[in-house]
């Protein structure tokens, strides 16, 4: 499990520590991991051009010192000095080692760009000359390590104002930053190394937390010797409509591939039919009236992918959550619940699985402010409405109001595909049936669900139904603990 810190808990942790060590053992231990993450990237350290942008605060310092190792190995190390004042005694240490103040034209011929322009002391977009370093070496053609967080980040919560730093890696000190997880931040981030600098004894409960397959595995449900059908978690699907039957097959498959015991499906009649055809596994009934009297018990119900949103579908809605099971309300189930809150005023527990503009429409806030922001307008919602929300994108996040959040970062650019969210439905509802709670449920159905998306793709374009179809290959993997490629390099340890 990677947990992730908001710049105020860092800094608290870093006061902590630094008072039981002598001045400036943290920003040497800063320094000797980030020099060895660039002599990595590098190869060759000896001849290699390296320029360093230097802002006027401890993120600056980072770089100076970084900058003065690479020297002594060899480097032709260039510090673009940005700031009014500049860290002196790094820059002591960075001139006695070889170094030189050169202007910001050296980016372009450089084979490393060292980002030390601001870290978590920044505050707002970035100001000038900032920004426009920050933009060049976005556009340079070499490497770009950035220090502790892309400058043009917000650390703590991956927001982006302005012109920011694209790296190719980030080298982040002490811990993570929630705002290296979260996009767009996570974006610009690229790989994320995390050196330690001993800050563990000192760290408060996380912020967020990204699962690792070590801990889906652990929470994921396997059938034993007495399970039958029923105890191992029966699913109803209420989705689809005349207009929509793929929803309604997509549902369905992602649920059993995710390991529903049975799943009843309930609706009207054309995608009554499709389901049959594709899934002779499922329990269909026939609905002629929007009511679900007589589907029989389930453990959890997945209501809304392409249910429509006129009356029929209204009542179905109202009819599914005065059950007294957890309910996933996801796509046009979210325009339902928007249109008509109350009817999520139950005491059985709500998922919902909006996209920020679903998420947008249920709580009258703009789809940019809520891309900007993610992490934190799911958890407003989840309070605001007392239900878990899993917020889908590029990143995605789950909330539910107590405690650290949940980041998945399995996913795919591949998954942005119709059809990807039904299933993801499915395979959320199947946890919820097999008994987890809906916080554990989204985020290991999110976890999977990405992990299908990359084993489904393979760099190539997927359909929905390919998803569903891998969703078995990525339980496999988790439980063989493969983590998906994109996971960062690792820790390097500089904590004594
Ligand atoms: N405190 C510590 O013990 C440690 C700190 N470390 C480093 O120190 C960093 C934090 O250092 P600081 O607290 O000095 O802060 P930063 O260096 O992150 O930023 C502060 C500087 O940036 C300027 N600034 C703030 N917002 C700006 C904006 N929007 N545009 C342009 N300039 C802006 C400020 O005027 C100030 O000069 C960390 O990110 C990390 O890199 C590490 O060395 C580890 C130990
Ligand atoms: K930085």
């Amino acid at each position: 499990m990677r947990t992730a810190y908001t710049a105020d808990q860092i800094r608290a942790a870093e006061r902590a520590l630094m008072a039981e060590l002598p001045h400036g053992t943290l920003m040497q231990r800063a320094a000797a991991g980030l020099a060895a993450a660039c002599a990595d990237l590098l190869g060759r350290v000896y001849a290699a051009r390296v320029v360093l942008l230097v802002g006027g605060g401890d993120n600056g310092g980072d770089a100076l010192y970084a900058g003065a190792l690479l020297a002594r190995r060899g480097a032709r190390v260039g510090a673009v000095l940005a700031g009014s004042r500049t860290h002196e005694a790094g820059l002591a240490a960075f001139l006695d080692a070889g170094g030189r103040v050169t202007g910001g034209e050296a980016i372009e011929e450089a084979d490393l760009v060292v980002d030390g322009l601001v870290g978590i002391g920044a505050t707002g977009a970035l100001r000038e000359p900032y920004g426009a370093l920050a933009a060049a070496a976005g556009s340079a053609p070499g490497l770009v390590v950035a220090v502790d967080v892309p400058s043009g980040v917000d650390a703590g919560t991956g927001r982006v104002e302005g012109p920011a730093v694209r790296a190719t890696l980030t080298v982040t000190m002490g811990a993570y930053k929630t705002g290296l997880l979260v996009d767009p931040g996570a974006a610009y981030a690229g790989a994320v190394e995390l050196v330690d600098i001993g800050l563990g004894p000192y760290l408060p409960e996380p912020d967020a937390v990204a699962q690792e397959a070590a801990d889906v595995h652990a929470l994921l449900p396997r059938p034993v010797a007495e399970s039958d059908k029923y105890r191992r978690g029966v699913l109803g699907v209420a989705a689809g409509s005349d207009l929509f039957t793929g929803a309604a097959v997509l549902a369905v498959g992602g649920a059993l591939r995710a390991g529903a015991g049975m799943v009843r499906y309930a609706g009207t009649s054309a995608p009554v039919t499709q389901v049959r055809a594709h899934w002779p596994e499922a329990v269909v009934t026939l609905l002629d009236a929007p009511s679900i009297e007589h589907v029989g018990r389930v453990q959890a119900w997945v209501l809304g992918p392409g249910l429509g949103t006129g009356d029929w579908a209204h009542e179905l809605a109202a009819a599914v959550l005065a059950s007294d099971v957890p309910v996933l309300v996801d796509a046009d189930g979210l325009t339902l619940v928007a249109r008509d809150r109350d009817l999520l005023r139950r005491d059985a527990p709500v998922l919902l699985t909006p996209h920020a503009g679903e998420l947008s429409r249920l709580m009258g806030v703009g789809r940019d402010a809520i891309e900007a922001a993610r992490l934190e307008h799911a958890r407003d919602a989840a309070g605001e409405l007392g239900v878990t929300v899993l917020l889908k994108g590029s990143t995605t996040v789950v909330a539910d109001g107590a405690g650290p959040a949940r980041v998945n970062t399995t996913g795919t650019s591949w998954l942005a595909a119709g059809g990807t969210g039904d299933v993801l439905s499915g395979v959320a509802g199947a946890l919820l049936a097999q008994g987890l709670g809906c916080f554990d449920a989204a985020s290991c159905a999110a976890y999977l669900h990405g992990l299908a998306g990359r084993l489904a793709a393979a760099g190539a374009p997927l359909a929905a139904a390919d998803v569903a179809e891998a969703v078995p290959a990525a339980i496999r993997a988790v439980a063989g603990r493969r983590e998906p490629e994109r996971t960062p390099p690792g820790r390097r340890s500089f904590a004594r």
